[in-house]
């Protein structure tokens, strides 16, 4: 369950104070997030990411108030419980797509299990390159490392920042169908923020900024 209330955030006292409406997600739900450029759609997302801290309001996930963790509580918990899909992986260019999964499960302080790592790899298709380093993969793989390395640690909340918006049609319909697929396999919520509004059926809870 997730549960945002009165919720606003200010970058500095100069800045306009950007509130959100109150967002209600039972366990498992989705959510598209749309709004035009500037909105405020990644300053949400890194809220519920707990990668900035509301300037008032309050975000429960899983009757956790994320907002009143210290820091150190905080990165066990997102590391635990969020997994972030960027518009690029965030993957170590120096690493294999293998290695950078043993590291993400290291670096979020779970077992180095290579049956999840696998079973991960073979769900979106990576299996054949896993041993290739990052700069050695194609576009479309790229994007599934970053969506494996989202979710290897299983976590509750998957946060996705416009995966789709430059992408052609068949791509965004693939990388949308994992995204789905994935939060639906680890029983896990989905938020994606966009403005690509060919989104927007794959989702029944639909939010606007
Ligand atoms: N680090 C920052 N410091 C000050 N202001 C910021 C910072 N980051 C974003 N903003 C401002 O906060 C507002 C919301 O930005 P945000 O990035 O959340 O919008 P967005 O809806 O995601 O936009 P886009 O669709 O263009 O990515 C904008 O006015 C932006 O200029």
């Amino acid at each position: 369950m997730i549960e945002t209330q009165n919720l606003t955030y200010q970058y500095s006292k100069n800045d306009e104070l950007l509130t959100f409406p109150d967002i209600t997600l039972k366990h498992k739900d989705g959510l598209l997030i749309l709004g035009k450029s500037g909105i405020g759609k990644t300053t949400l997302l890194h809220l519920f990411a707990g990668l900035l801290t509301p300037t008032s309001g309050s975000i429960k996930i899983d009757e956790i108030q994320i907002e009143t963790l210290s820091s150190t509580k905080l990165d066990a918990f997102r590391g635990s419980a969020i997994g972030l899909v960027f518009q690029k992986n965030r993957a170590l260019r120096s690493l294999t797509v293998v290695e950078n999964l043993q590291a993400r499960l290291f670096f979020n302080r779970k077992p180095e299990d290579m049956k999840v790592i696998n079973d991960v790899l073979l769900q979106l298709d990576l299996d054949n390159c896993k041993h290739k380093k990052v700069n050695e993969l194609s576009v479309g793989q790229s994007q599934r490392l970053g969506i494996a390395m989202a979710i290897v640690h299983k976590p509750k909340l998957i946060l996705a920042d416009e995966p789709t918006s430059s992408l052609d049609d068949e791509n965004c319909n693939r990388v949308m169908k994992l995204l789905l697929d994935q939060a639906a396999i680890t029983h896990a919520n989905l938020i994606v923020i966009t403005h690509d509004h060919r989104v927007m059926p794959l989702f029944s809870n639909v939010l606007k900024l």
